[in-house]
């Protein structure tokens, strides 16, 4: 276990690569499950998530090779053993192999998986889509099961838009017999990516990225080669790292549609955003106007940006106010904040942020992934030097965030934990 420390006060210069979507590729690797042949996945994100995915592909039988930013999976020796615990409940996307393994042996099981903790996260819409194409779902001793004699295509309405629920009757359905349509289906840019690799293996996949998926089933998927989309998320967090240190940044890849909601709010703000085809430019602004903002679905402004968010507008002149409608409880961060002098009130779902105020440096605790982010702008910001521990689950999704901060100038760095501190972080 490792924390950072982060020494504020100093502008961001220089260019950032983004990494392969955390999301995608999350739900990319138990994908390559449902092929006849192998798998080529470009541009997977070093993250701890994916290393982990790649161990329960591993313990069910599937030869995964990693070298360079290029995953080989070939799926053949596959079986539908039980996954290690420990990595099945360290993040939420191992749901996904309910619905690959569904698809491919009829037939998965599963402790309850991981993921951040932002309030209930219920999984129901995954049970109701996987009951309606045919299969047994039951819990047995923290152990979701789920069985089916055959899967047979059906018309699926999601209750709530669910961008997991989506997914993962995507994985099952390709394999059903016949005909599955998906009705108030999610949005997001990272559904449309699970629907090109499975288009390229061969599954007939239409409507993806609009609210109404149809998708007639197969027999047999092939192999084939698929490169993922450029993380939205990473790219916000480091277009909102900029804003927030000062300075001018560039980042590479970025695609222009899948940043608009916060490009659109920071420019609000008065930074200037600029695209040049997958190259973005941010330029700092001396004065931040204040803003509100209120996450929503794709393609409305994402939650997973709404901590990183909270944490710039501490320097904005006026009072702003976010609002989270995906989550009711994504607000764990607040406290840390306010310890490095944030003044911050919570009411129901909504966070009111005063500013400007100059934020101290303090020692803080990472809650989950986005949390983590929200504090490491906050320490860019902070006169002094911030101690963030916590930080594996800033590496559940961020490739190297040390290393590309202070390839912009950003005096930022890691060092191991004291035995009595990795024990405290535990008992967190
Ligand atoms: C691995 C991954 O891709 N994680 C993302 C995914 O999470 P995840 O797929 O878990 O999020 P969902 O889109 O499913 O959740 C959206 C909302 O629907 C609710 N819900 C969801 C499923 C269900 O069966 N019943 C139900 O009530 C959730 O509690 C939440 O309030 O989308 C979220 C919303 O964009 C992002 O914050 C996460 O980063
Ligand atoms: C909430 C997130 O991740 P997960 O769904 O994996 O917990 C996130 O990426 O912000």
């Amino acid at each position: 276990m490792d924390k950072l420390f982060v020494e504020g006060g100093t502008p961001l210069h220089g260019s950032v690569s983004i990494s392969g979507a955390k999301n995608s590729a999350v739900a990319l690797l138990p994908a390559a499950l449902l092929a006849d042949a192998t798998i080529k996945i470009e541009n997977v994100p070093a993250i701890s998530d994916v290393a982990a995915l790649q161990q329960m592909l591993e313990a069910a039988g599937v030869f995964v090779h990693r070298e360079g930013s290029r995953v080989t999976i070939n799926p053949q020796g596959g079986r539908p053993a039980p996954l290690p615990a420990s990595q099945v409940k360290q993040l939420r996307a191992s749901y996904y192999f309910m619905g690959a393994m569904l698809g491919r042996f009829k037939q998965a099981s599963l402790t309850l998986p991981g993921g951040c903790d932002l309030g209930p996260r219920p999984m129901d819409q995954h049970m109701k889509g996987f009951e309606a194409l045919g299969a047994e779902v039951f819990t047995e001793k923290g152990t979701m099961h789920i069985r089916a004699q055959e899967l047979t295509g059906a018309r699926i309405y999601l209750d709530v838009v669910s961008v997991g629920a989506t997914i993962n009757i995507m994985l099952a359905a390709v394999k059903a017999k016949g005909r599955t349509v998906i009705e108030n289906a999610a949005k997001e840019p990272e559904i449309i990516d699970v629907a090109t690799l499975l288009s390229s293996m061969g599954a007939d996949i239409k409507g993806a990225g609009t609210d109404m998926i149809r998708i007639e089933g197969q027999k047999v998927l092939s192999g084939c080669t698929h490169a993922i989309i450029p993380d939205r998320i990473e790219a916000g967090t480091y277009m909102i790292a900029a804003a927030a240190a000062g300075g001018e940044i560039m980042l590479e890849p970025v695609i222009l549609e899948h940043v608009e909601p916060l490009a659109a709010k920071l420019e609000e703000m008065g930074v200037q955003v600029e695209f040049s085809g997958e190259r973005l430019r941010v330029c700092a602004s001396e004065r931040l106007e204040p803003i509100d903002i209120q996450t929503l679905v794709h393609p409305g402004f994402p939650t997973d940006l709404q901590q990183p968010m909270t944490a710039l507008l501490t320097k904005a002149e006026g009072t702003s106010v976010v609002t989270d409608t995906i989550y009711s409880a994504r607000f764990k961060h607040i406290d840390e904040l306010r310890r490095m002098n944030a003044r911050v009130k919570l009411e129901g779902r909504s966070a009111l942020i005063e500013g400007p105020v100059k934020l101290q440096p303090a020692a803080v605790q990472v809650t989950d992934l986005r949390a983590g982010a929200a504090l490491v702008i906050a320490g860019l910001m902070a006169d002094g030097t911030t101690e963030i521990v916590g930080i594996d689950d800033i590496d559940r999704g961020y490739e190297h965030i040390e290393k590309k901060l202070r390839a912009l100038g950003a005096r930022i760095w890691r060092a191991p934990l004291t035995a009595e501190e990795a024990q405290e972080v535990r008992e967190y």
